[in-house]
């Protein structure tokens, strides 16, 4: 590596999408930042936008057919802009993996031996693993010589106490398939109660955070002092919270009814929970503003789905309040968190027993600045801090190959 290779390429491969943001490690500053949607559609649309060189933002659209493909169309447009690839500069590129299993606790350097193990979890990240792989094999194909390293969702979860991280299943079975809560988003969870640690001006031991990342995908975490004690991904990514596709938690049981009653196959079931369930499922709409826009026209179906998705919240902030015993804040955050004014105040709504307000003019306020929300003198700070697991990555990535 040169001396001046201080630039880090992240990228966020999601189950349809491909996140991805060049930041110069130097100054922290970002070059370029980008998204690829609706891979393996007819509309799959990139949108690219050149910070470093202040250009506009550039759209294309037409069918890209897999991650390998959106990869290699990003690509072009940094060489567009002078910020190829092929660029000295660049000391490495950060994979967001969303599964690590238990045996990755911190970021990794990328070999086969590492491949083999996130392709062997892909059963257990059936959406979000795959793409990774793709995203890693791709990237080497174009450089080789370049470090590759891998960020795992699951890292900051393993702190969990044992007694948080198993299912009261039988021992031997959940040891021999190593069936266990693993948890995700864990780079946001991390990145976003460290934050509101500093919006509180009190250092990341001192302060008990329930943090809610509401994206596309959905999870809520308790962090006791910057250590993870639960959180309500499990397994899979399918656990917990009312997601856009996703279900969250549902008796186990539906999933033998399905079998014997409705005579589905398990790949069926597979798809009914994670794809056409949650919000889509239960509105034919997972975008929480096109939801929001539907209440507002009084829509009875937009309506029940949004409150179903609340009252999971609801159950979460209670949980984790008896969790942590003492909350100092909750932080909102992803997509639906940070946006969705209407999201936070009804998760909120009656909570006051629990020390937990929004004040209405505080959570109207637009902002990509971390802010508090709850009234002056409020016992639980209630706050929206937007998440940055591009940055948050690009920095382990960085600190790791400088190391
Ligand atoms: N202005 C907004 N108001 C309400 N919801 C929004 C807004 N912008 C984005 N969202 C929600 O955020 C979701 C995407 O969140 P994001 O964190 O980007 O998800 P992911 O990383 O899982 O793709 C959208 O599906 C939509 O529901
Ligand atoms: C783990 C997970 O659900 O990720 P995403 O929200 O990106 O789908
Ligand atoms: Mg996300």
């Amino acid at each position: 590596m040169t001396a001046n290779a201080t630039r880090v390429l992240v990228l966020n491969s999601g189950s349809s999408s491909l996140k991805y943001q060049l930041l110069d490690m130097a100054q922290t500053r970002r070059l370029a930042v980008g998204l690829v949607e609706r891979i393996g559609e007819e509309t799959s649309r990139l949108v690219h936008t050149p910070l470093a060189t202040g250009g506009e933002r550039r759209v294309h659209e037409g069918p890209m057919a897999d991650h390998d493909a959106a990869l290699k169309a990003l690509a072009a447009e940094l060489a567009a802009d002078g910020l190829g690839l092929d660029s000295p500069q660049l000391a490495a590129i950060g994979h967001r993996v969303v599964h690590g299993g238990l045996k990755f606790t911190a970021p990794t350097v990328i070999d086969e031996a590492v491949l083999k193990e996130i392709e062997r979890l892909v059963p257990v990240a059936p959406l979000h693993n795959p793409a990774n792989i793709t995203g890693i094999r791709t990237a080497q194909a174009l450089r080789p010589d370049l470090p590759q390293i891998a960020v795992f969702d699951t890292a900051f979860h393993t702190t969990m106490p044992e007694h948080a991280a198993r299912y009261a299943i039988d021992v031997a079975t959940a040891d021999a398939h190593r069936i266990r809560r693993y948890g995700f988003h864990g780079t946001s969870h991390a990145y976003v109660s460290r934050r509101t640690a500093q919006l509180l001006g009190k250092d990341p031991s001192e302060v008990n955070v329930i943090v809610l990342h509401l994206g596309n995908g959905a999870s809520a975490s308790a962090v006791a002092g910057g250590r993870c004690v639960d959180t309500s991904m499990g397994l899979t990514p399918l656990e917990g919270l009312v997601m856009g596709t996703r279900s969250g938690d549902i008796d186990p049981a539906v999933t033998f009814h399905l079998r014997r009653v409705a005579g589905m196959s398990t790949d069926e079931i597979d798809e009914l929970l994670n794809k056409r369930s949650g919000l889509v499922g239960l509105c034919g709409d997972n975008d929480m503003r096109e939801i929001r826009r539907r209440i507002d026209e009084g829509d009875e179906a937009a309506a029940l789905a949004f409150d179903i998705y609340v009252h999971r919240l609801k159950k979460y902030l209670g949980a984790y309040t008896a969790v942590l015993g003492r909350v100092d804040a909750v932080a909102f955050t992803a997509g639906v968190g940070e946006n969705a004014a209407p999201v936070r105040a009804a998760a909120m709504a009656g909570l006051e027993g629990l020390g937990m307000a929004v004040d209405a003019d505080r959570n109207a306020v637009r902002s990509n600045e971390p802010r508090l929300i709850s009234p002056e003198g409020s016992p639980v700070a209630v706050a929206v801090v937007p998440t940055d697991e591009e940055l948050e990555i690009a920095q382990q990535t960085y600190a790791l190959v400088t190391a």
